[in-house]
Order: C-alpha cells, then sequence, then structure tokens
C-alpha cells in the first residue's frame, strides 16, 4: 500500500506498488480478471468521448489562443447558420451608403457608446468582445444587454482568435474596423504586464493581419492615449510632439501600436487612424478609474488616495466626456479614406493619422473630488499621497486642432456637467439592489 507519508516529494517518482498486482507473473487468473476489467472500463471511457464529440452542437466549439495573463481561460462557441444570420443583420446598413463597422471591445465603455451611436444614425455594427474579468463582467453584460435592444449583436471572443477574425470578414465585408479592444489601465500594467502584451499588441497584429489579406481591406480607426507623451513636458501635447518616453508599459504598448499601424499602412496599404484619447469618463463608464471608485469609495464612508506630485505639485487631467469622445470616433470613421491594398498587396499610398481627442482644459484630482464632494452631498476622507512610481504622469493636456479641422471636434462638456451625469447613471444603476458595489 502507498501511505501518504511514504510518497516521495518528487512527482512523477511515486513507486507503483499496486501495478505490480497486474504485472507479476504468479498472478494467474487474477491477472486476467484484471486485464478484462481494464479492458471494459477502456471501452466504456471511449464510447464516452465518441458520444460526447457526437452530441456537440454544429457550430465550430474554438478555445480561444491561451491567455497565460487571464486566471479564467474562456471558451468561445461560435458559427453555425444561426449565428451567422444574427452577425448578418447586426451588421446590415439601413441604407446602402451607410458603413459597416466591425467594433472590437463592444462591451467596453467606449465600445458600447460608439457601437450605439453607430446604430442610431443607420450604419451597421457587429461587436466582438472577450468579457474578460479585468473589472466586473456583470457590468459588461449590462452593457451588452443595452446594445441587443438597439440591434447590436456582440460575437464573444478573442481578437487573438484568427479564425474567428476571418470568418466575421467571410460573412460580412467590413468597410470599416472601430478597434477598441485593449488591456486598458496605467497602474496595473505593474501587476499583470502579459495582459497588454496579449491585446494591445499581439491582438492588434493578429486583427492587422486579417484586415490586410481580406477584400476589400477595411479603413480602420483605433484607440491610442494620451499617456504615449510619457514625460513630455511641453503642454499642451501636440500630435508632433516626442512620444518617445513612455512612463508605464500600458503607454508603450499603445506607443508600439501607432509603429505597428505605421508598418502596415506602409507595406499593405492599410488606411489608419489612431486616436489618443485623454482621461475618457462618463455613464457606463470603467470602474477601474479613479473618478469611478472615488464616486463608491465617498458614498462608503472609505478614505481616498488623492496623488500630488513633489513639493505638493498639482496632478491634473484632462478629463474627456464621452459624447465628445463618440464625436470625436464618429468623425474619423466618416473622414476615413479607404485602404489601398489587394489580395494582401499595397496599390497605392494609404492615409495614416494620428489624434488627440481631449477636452483641452486639464482639471486637478483634488477638484475632481471636490465637485464629486458636490454632487454627491458626502464630504470625502482624503488622504494625500505623494504620486507613486507605478506609471502615472502629472500632467495631461490636449492640443486638439489638427482633429478640430480634419475630424470637426469640437468638446462641450465641462467636467462639472459631465460628472452630473455620470453621479446620475451611478446612482440609478447601482440603486437597483441586484447589482452589487464590490
Ligand atoms: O488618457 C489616457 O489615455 C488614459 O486615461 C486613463 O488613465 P488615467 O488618466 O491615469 O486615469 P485614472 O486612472 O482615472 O486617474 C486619473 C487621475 O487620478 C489620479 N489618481 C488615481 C488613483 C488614485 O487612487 N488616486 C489618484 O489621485 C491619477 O494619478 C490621475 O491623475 C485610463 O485609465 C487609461 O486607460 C487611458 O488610456
Amino acid at each position: 500500500m502507498l501511505h501518504i507519508d511514504s510518497a516521495p516529494s518528487t512527482p512523477g517518482k511515486v513507486k507503483m506498488e499496486k501495478s505490480s498486482y497486474f504485472f507479476t507473473r504468479g498472478g494467474g487468473a487474477r491477472w486476467h480478471y484484471s486485464l478484462a476489467k481494464l479492458t471494459v472500463w477502456s471501452f466504456a471511457f471511449l464510447a464516452l468521448i465518441l458520444i460526447f464529440f457526437l452530441r456537440s452542437p454544429a457550430p465550430s466549439t474554438i478555445t480561444s489562443a491561451a491567455d497565460p495573463s487571464r486566471r479564467s481561460l474562456r471558451n468561445y462557441n461560435w458559427g453555425g447558420s444561426a449565428w451567422e444570420k444574427r452577425v448578418r443583420a447586426s451588421a446590415r446598413a439601413r441604407s446602402s451608403n451607410g458603413l459597416t463597422v466591425l467594433v472590437t471591445g463592444a462591451a467596453g465603455f467606449v465600445g458600447t457608446h460608439v457601437s450605439s451611436a453607430l446604430k442610431r444614425r443607420g450604419d451597421g455594427v457587429l461587436g466582438i468582445d472577450n468579457f474578460n474579468d479585468y473589472y466586473d463582467p456583470s457590468l459588461k453584460r449590462a452593457r451588452q444587454a443595452l446594445l441587443e435592444r438597439t440591434g447590436v449583436f456582440i460575437v464573444e471572443g478573442d481578437i487573438n482568435d484568427e479564425a474567428l477574425l476571418r470568418k466575421l470578414f467571410e460573412v460580412v465585408p467590413f468597410t470599416h474596423v472601430m478597434h477598441l479592444a485593449a488591456q486598458a489601465g496605467v497602474r496595473y500594467a505593474m501587476e499583470n504586464p502579459g495582459s497588454y502584451v496579449h491585446s494591445n499588441i499581439a491582438g492588434f497584429v493578429n486583427l492587422l493581419e486579417v484586415c490586410k489579406s481580406v477584400n476589400p481591406q477595411p479603413a480602420i480607426v483605433w484607440a491610442s492615449s494620451s499617456s504615449v507623451y510619457g514625460l513630455n513636458t511641453k503642454v499642451p501635447f501636440s500630435e508632433k510632439d516626442r512620444t518617445d518616453q513612455p512612463a508605464s508599459l500600458y503607454a508603450a504598448t499603445k506607443k508600439a501600436g501607432e509603429e505597428i499601424a505605421h508598418t502596415y499602412n506602409h507595406i499593405y496599404g492599410l488606411s489608419l487612424t489612431g486616436l489618443r484619447f485623454f482621461t475618457v469618463y462618463g455613464p457606463w463608464g470603467r470602474p477601474d478609474m479613479a473618478y469611478f471608485f472615488f464616486t463608491k469609495d465617498i458614498l462608503k464612508g472609505k478614505q481616498i488616495a488623492i496623488f500630488e506630485a513633489a513639493n505638493h505639485g498639482t496632478v491634473a487631467r484632462d478629463f474627456t466626456y464621452i459624447d465628445d469622445i463618440v464625436k470625436g470616433c464618429l468623425g474619423a470613421l466618416d473622414t476615413a479614406e479607404k485602404s489601398t491594398g489587394s489580395g494582401g498587396k499595397k496599390r497605392g499610398p494609404a492615409q495614416l493619422r494620428v489624434f488627440n481627442l481631449g477636452n483641452t482644459s486639464p482639471v486637478p484630482v483634488s477638484e475632481l473630488v471636490s465637485i464629486l464632494e458636490r454632487l454627491l452631498k458626502v464630504k470625502a476622507k482624503r488622504n494625500i499621497m505623494k504620486l507613486p512610481r507605478n506609471g502615472d504622469v502629472q500632467y495631461t493636456h490636449a492640443n486638439i486642432s489638427y482633429a478640430q479641422r480634419e475630424l470637426g471636434y469640437k468638446p462641450t462638456t465641462d467636467l462639472q456637467s459631465g460628472l452630473k451625469k455620470f453621479v446620475r447613471w451611478y446612482l440609478n444603476y447601482y440603486s437597483d439592489g441586484k447589482k452589487a458595489v464590490e
């Protein structure tokens, strides 16, 4: 008998005393009996596997590319005629001159708002999202339900799944891709660097590989970030300023995205527009962002950490309201020129752009908290802390004249009015007893 005490510490080196029971010569009838039993059980096991495969539904069951960065590896189901029908219906534009847009990260904050705005004005929209657990997936499911009501179907899958992306382009000849799927968050990059490489680099390259090879190639608009300005001190930030000093891995992956975009534009003629978003906030926002968890913590009476730079220096952000960002995204899609490649080959020069989408009026984080206090009618428990060395920069401020000229981009919502709408949404969303605030 193998006792727990006698088990060797090296796995795989367990002495199989029981196995000698099957293989000793003197075993006789007992040996034959055991062999027969083993055979019967083996057949039963094989039969079970066979039944499992025969009973599998017609749609292909694809396991997403293993993501080492996630605790929960996910299986996604896609395919089959009913699924294709939903994909086609969602992507159908109301009129023949409407766009047909694949929105990646459609269950995300910006993705939901952009998808809904496109659908409302008559464009065809299909979403894709992997519903990962970076933050509460139930919020993503609620956004999905919202989009379903407007007629937008979100395919569950990962942008790293090449077969899925190819299938989507086979079913629908998308004219545009609005690429918003990403691992967001500046500070989380120190905890989980792999997830940034997986989504923001590998996932983006996979998407571009598929886009370059399909006919017709779509035009691509995608989310870069204000964080690419990193340690740049020249303000306001202009697209011409240096972006070679990222302060976080998140920023570095977004900057890498801009360089990767250059390559695919140069070699394959893909039309590519990068949008540098400046701290986007609003209803249905991201719970990992300061304005969101400050609201939660102020209401709970919990202390909040407010960062300040050296010598009591102000930390400020050019907070940009979601509706303004949506207008910028639509402006970028509407002015995107066609890609020029076909058959995977470039046939001529293609459009390559990068725009700042900010609000042009930075607000100190302490002022953000004061606005929240007034709106929530609760005093915050402020804990002023030195800005940690975790990727945060002290200050952001967008120069938006290029986006104004080319996209007609003109932000109209100040932080006070935008937060008012956010707080109204927050109280309404979380007052419904079913949604727990962690
Ligand atoms: O502009 C962008 O491109 C980026 O904007 C945000 O990043 P960030 O500006 O750091 O937004 P928050 O995490 O909401 O932080 C806002 C401000 O609050 C400060 N903060 C954050 C957390 C905290 O506990 N205390 C605190 O004072 C930060 O230093 C920052 O100045 C998003 O999280 C990024 O995904 C996005 O790419």
